[in-house]
């Protein structure tokens, strides 16, 4: 099957991208002519240290909000040109879930697609449970509510829900924080099936070395307001930088390396 993605081969293009950020106490240039793409089928992930601008780039991709300068294309245009169909293009997992605490799962799943009243309800119950089983939850969990759920269920709610409409592109910040370990395997490896499964390309914010190396095919690292490298695990770490040295040389580093190793 082909898709709007498939004409792409890079998903998403950013260009000389500047963010700056008014303040009382003068400006905050989070981002300085910032250039980055990422290519269909890859899982990107992007690190760097906090206040990088992980976040903000995430939400100029889903189109959230706007660079001061330069560009920022999905699939070709400009991420707010959707006109009511983001959903369709770019799927978000935000770090919280952010559910509708009064919606049942099921609610939450359908909402998107409810929003476009379009389709009969039947449909859209029927999507919403094809999605949910797609995560691993079934019909009984759809009439729960949010607050009857654990941390690694309603982040599978989540990606059912980022998922309803079949965007090629998924976004996903922090997508383990906030689990045990072995929640936080099972999300992993849930999301590893479903990019393979469904040809997804990703973009994923991650503070997790665990996560990072079990599911990114390429890194991305910011610091000093800018991409400073790209490129595989072996590739970024042997990056001389003091930030690369320190996140990934420092103790939980070292850590994670070592469980790299151990993987191969
Ligand atoms: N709407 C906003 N108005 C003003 N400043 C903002 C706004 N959004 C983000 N910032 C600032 O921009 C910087 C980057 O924020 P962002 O949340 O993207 O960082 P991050 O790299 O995701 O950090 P962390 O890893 O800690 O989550 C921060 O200093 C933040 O305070």
């Amino acid at each position: 099957m082909t898709g709007p993605a498939d004409a792409f081969e890079n998903v998403v293009e950013i260009r000389n991208l500047w963010t700056v950020f008014k303040s009382p106490d003068g400006d905050q240039v989070v981002h300085r002519d910032l250039n980055l793409v990422i290519r269909r089928g890859e899982v990107l992930s992007l690190v760097g240290g906090s206040g990088t601008g992980k976040t903000v780039l995430l939400r100029q991709i889903l189109g959230l909000e706007h660079p001061d300068k330069g560009e920022v294309s999905v699939l070709g245009r400009q991420p707010g040109h959707f006109r009511g169909m983001a959903a369709a293009n770019v799927g978000m997992l935000f770090q919280h879930g952010a559910l509708f605490s009064a919606f049942s799962v099921l609610d939450n799943v359908a909402f998107p697609l409810r929003e476009l009243q379009v389709f009969p309800d039947q449909l859209i119950r029927d999507a919403a449970l094809v999605k949910l089983q797609m995560v691993g939850l079934d019909a009984q969990q759809a009439a729960k509510s949010p607050s009857d759920l654990s941390g690694g269920m309603i982040k599978r709610v989540a990606l059912a829900r980022a998922l309803i409409m079949d965007p090629p592109l998924l976004l996903l910040d922090e997508p383990t924080a906030g689990l045990d370990p072995e929640s936080a395997d099972g999300f992993c490896d849930l999301l590893s099936g479903l990019h393979r499964e469904l040809g997804l390309t990703v973009v994923m914010v991650t503070h997790d070395l665990d996560t990072l190396f079990d599911l990114s095919t390429r890194i991305a690292v910011l610091a000093d307001k800018k991409v400073i490298v790209t490129g595989t695990a072996r590739d970024v770490i042997t990056y001389p930088h003091p930030f690369i040295h320190e996140y990934f040389l420092g103790g939980r580093g070292q850590r994670a390396m070592e469980a790299l190793h151990e993987k191969r």
